[in-house]
């Protein structure tokens, strides 16, 4: 039978979703082989890697879900989607002048490729990338604590949900682990890319790492870059047409790091991962997918998150390409 994939999300079928959703959550929770969570930051390594869950909202807003979609968990990188997005309504397209818009081929925490780039950082996904961002918004604001506070602000709009909030006890462990993280802030702003001093930036981009989401809170969040800008939960516009389509394709082409090729080969929607275990995913015009296993690959994106979306994006014919 050759699917005919829905152009919007009003022409989902939400009997076919639902099944879909359920039918690939009973499969991935009865994998044995399911990844690592990550062992570098305390908190995350004691997360159970049996959790799964995954949410999709549309974009006449009608929400699925199926397993744990309604547990928070450790958002880490997905952050950076909203960060860039917060950067880019302020700093406009200057910010491309101290961040490119590469793919790296590299690890989302390389430092190799800093030094031959001049402390210009090859995308806004990878951590370097995200410092920058972070060290953009903390330039408006100037205290940490108030960009930290305009990050959950921001956060809490997208989600439609006042309840969204970063985990103290993650940004601490992060604070106290995140050597390398400070090697990269440090190395920026000898460079001239960092403008506040670099234990601002790290305690910036610390706590946005440290928000936790459920799946249905974060499919709720991403769900205006699915519906050109604007949040379908409240009509209300986030970012233009133009620049939703711009955020997407960076997450398309670096959204999983070294793994970005792989993933828009297998599921071909743009996407962001997480060391959490999430992954926020996008069909365009049609729906926001959030995705939640906590055992990870060696790229640091989630073994079975990857497989479920690949899965989800075969049966809805959901792929771009
Ligand atoms: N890919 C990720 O989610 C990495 C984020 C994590 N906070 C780090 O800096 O290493």
């Amino acid at each position: 039978m050759t699917h005919t994939p829905a152009q919007n999300g009003a022409a989902v079928d939400g009997t076919e979703l639902e099944t879909a959703l359920q039918e690939i959550t009973a499969e991935l929770q009865s994998r044995s082989e399911r990844g690592q969570p990550a062992d570098y930051i305390p908190p995350l390594a004691r997360v159970d890697p049996a959790h799964f869950g995954i949410a999709v909202t549309l974009t006449d807003n009608r929400l699925f879900a199926a397993g744990e979609a309604e547990m928070p968990f450790s958002i880490q990188s997905i952050s950076k989607v909203f960060t860039l997005t917060l950067a880019l309504g302020m700093a406009g397209d200057s910010l491309w002048r101290r961040v490119g818009r590469e793919p790296s081929g590299d690890a989302f925490n390389s430092i190799v490729l800093l030094e031959h780039e001049r402390g210009i950082p090859r995308n806004p996904f990878i951590n370097a990338g995200a410092l920058v961002v972070a060290d953009a918004l903390l330039s408006r604001a100037r205290a940490p604590r108030e960009t930290i506070g305009e990050i959950l602000r921001f956060l809490r709009f997208v989600a439609d949900d006042e309840s969204v909030a970063a985990d103290p006890a993650v940004a601490r462990a992060e604070k106290a682990t995140g050597h390398r993280n400070a090697a990269l802030a440090n190395y920026l702003y000898s460079c001239g890319n960092l403008n506040n001093p670099p234990d601002h930036v790290l305690g910036v981009y610390f706590h946005h790492c440290a928000v936790t989401m459920s799946c249905a809170q974060l499919a709720r969040a991403g769900a205006f870059l699915a519906n050109g800008g604007r949040n379908p939960a409240t009509g209300r516009s986030v970012v233009s047409p133009e620049r939703a389509r711009r955020i997407n394709a960076l997450m398309m082409t670096c959204g999983h790091y070294d793994g970005s090729g792989d993933f828009a080969y297998r599921v071909g929607l743009p996407s962001k991962s997480g060391v959490g275990g999430g992954i926020l995913a996008v069909v365009p015009g049609v729906a926001s997918v959030a995705v939640w296993s906590p055992g990870l690959n060696g790229q640091g994106n989630s073994l079975l998150g990857i497989e479920a979306l690949e899965m989800l994006s075969h049966r809805m014919g959901w792929s771009v390409f």
